[in-house]
């Protein structure tokens, strides 16, 4: 196949980060995806609908002139957040889920939950109003070893949390793993997202030659076998996985350091990287669905009308595109790649 034309996707989990930052990157999402989720991890977090509106002003704002998108916002769940926020969530139109972080788990989590159980009276209500809940799915706990921690939420924390409300719905975020996979099929009212990144590396390529910063994000790589799974998932032709990207901005400088963060920036070549992934086992005639039906389908949205086109044509990542302070790396800087979004 030399071209591929697609109904134009959107990608239901990006961070777009704030200021110039949100400048730098918000251009290359434009570019491929009509809507995206925007996850609400700002310091300090989006935790208001009054946060969300002002958030959504400055994202549309930075939208490049003549280009058309919608940010479709969320609120940060923290230990404080009252179920009156959720009802006035729901009614803003724009809010579209509420994310769960537990307290220190990812970047910018500081604000995060420290007990999933706290948050009860708040399920209730989502439950009650048909708010999602997005999960990063991940116990904190330091004695869990960190290729174990989404195996540990799910058995700790989601199966019980889902018995607790079995009609909330729910995105099990940037699934990792067989397990996840495993619990995602059975499970009533959940789906999955899932990155570019989960589909092509596994955690071999951290070590690849020396240590690679650049292809550290949470939840981290797994090994091949869980690789092999998510890919199966995403390629199947299951409602229940779609994509997003979890797109993760961090400049140059504090990924390559001595405690470098969590986040593999993807918005440059999404929809390429996720043609690769599904070529290499055959399947592009499955990336439609999983690019554009099943994300609208789940958030019970319009599925869009226009298309795109990704092309046979070999080209290299840059190392570095331009952004804040020292620069941004894409996912694979360097490498060949051998679809192009025309
Ligand atoms: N995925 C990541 O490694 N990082 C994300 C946070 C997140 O989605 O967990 C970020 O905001 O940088
Ligand atoms: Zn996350
Ligand atoms: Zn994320």
């Amino acid at each position: 196949m030399q071209k591929l034309t697609i109904t134009r996707p959107d990608d239901w989990h990006l961070h777009l980060r704030d200021g110039a930052a949100l400048k730098a990157v918000l251009p290359h999402t434009v570019r491929q995806f009509s809507r995206a989720i925007i996850m609400p991890n700002l310091k300090p977090p989006i935790r208001s609908v009054a946060d969300a509106a002002a958030y959504r002003d400055r994202i549309i704002a930075a939208i490049p002139a003549g280009e058309r998108f919608e940010p479709l916002m969320t609120l940060y769940l923290t230990d404080n957040t009252s179920p009156e926020e959720i009802i006035a969530a729901k009614a803003s139109q724009f809010i579209k889920a509420v994310k769960y972080y537990p307290a220190g788990a990812t970047t910018n989590s500081d604000f995060g939950v420290t007990d999933i159980r706290k948050c009860d009276r708040v399920f209730a209500a989502m439950q009650q109003v048909d708010l999602p809940l997005l999960l990063h799915g991940e116990v904190t706990d330091r004695d869990v070893d960190v290729f174990d921690r989404e195996k540990a939420f799910i058995e700790r924390h989601l199966i019980p949390l889902r018995l607790r409300f079995p009609k909330l719905r729910v995105v099990l975020e940037h699934i990792t793993t067989s397990d996840a996979v495993k619990f995602v099929l059975a499970a009533n009212n959940v789906a999955a997202t899932i990155t570019p990144q989960h589909l092509l590396f596994s955690r071999n390529i951290l070590f690849k030659g020396g240590i690679r910063p650049h292809f550290y994000c949470l939840p981290i790589l797994k090994r091949e076998q869980h690789r092999l799974a998510v890919l199966q998932a995403a390629t199947s032709g299951s409602p229940k996985f779609f994509l997003g990207t979890d797109s993760a901005p961090h400049p140059r400088n504090s990924k390559e350091s001595s405690c470098g963060c969590a986040g593999c920036f993807s918005a440059l070549h999404a929809m390429a990287l996720y043609a690769e992934a599904f070529e290499s086992v055959d399947s592009l005639n499955k990336l439609e669905a999983f690019a554009s039906f099943y994300g609208p389908d789940f958030y019970q949205l319009p599925r869009n009308t226009e298309q795109i086109t990704l092309t046979k044509k070999t080209w290299r990542v840059p190392d570095q595109v331009p952004f804040p302070e020292s620069g941004l790396v894409p996912l694979g800087a360097g490498q060949e790649m051998t679809w192009q979004m025309t």
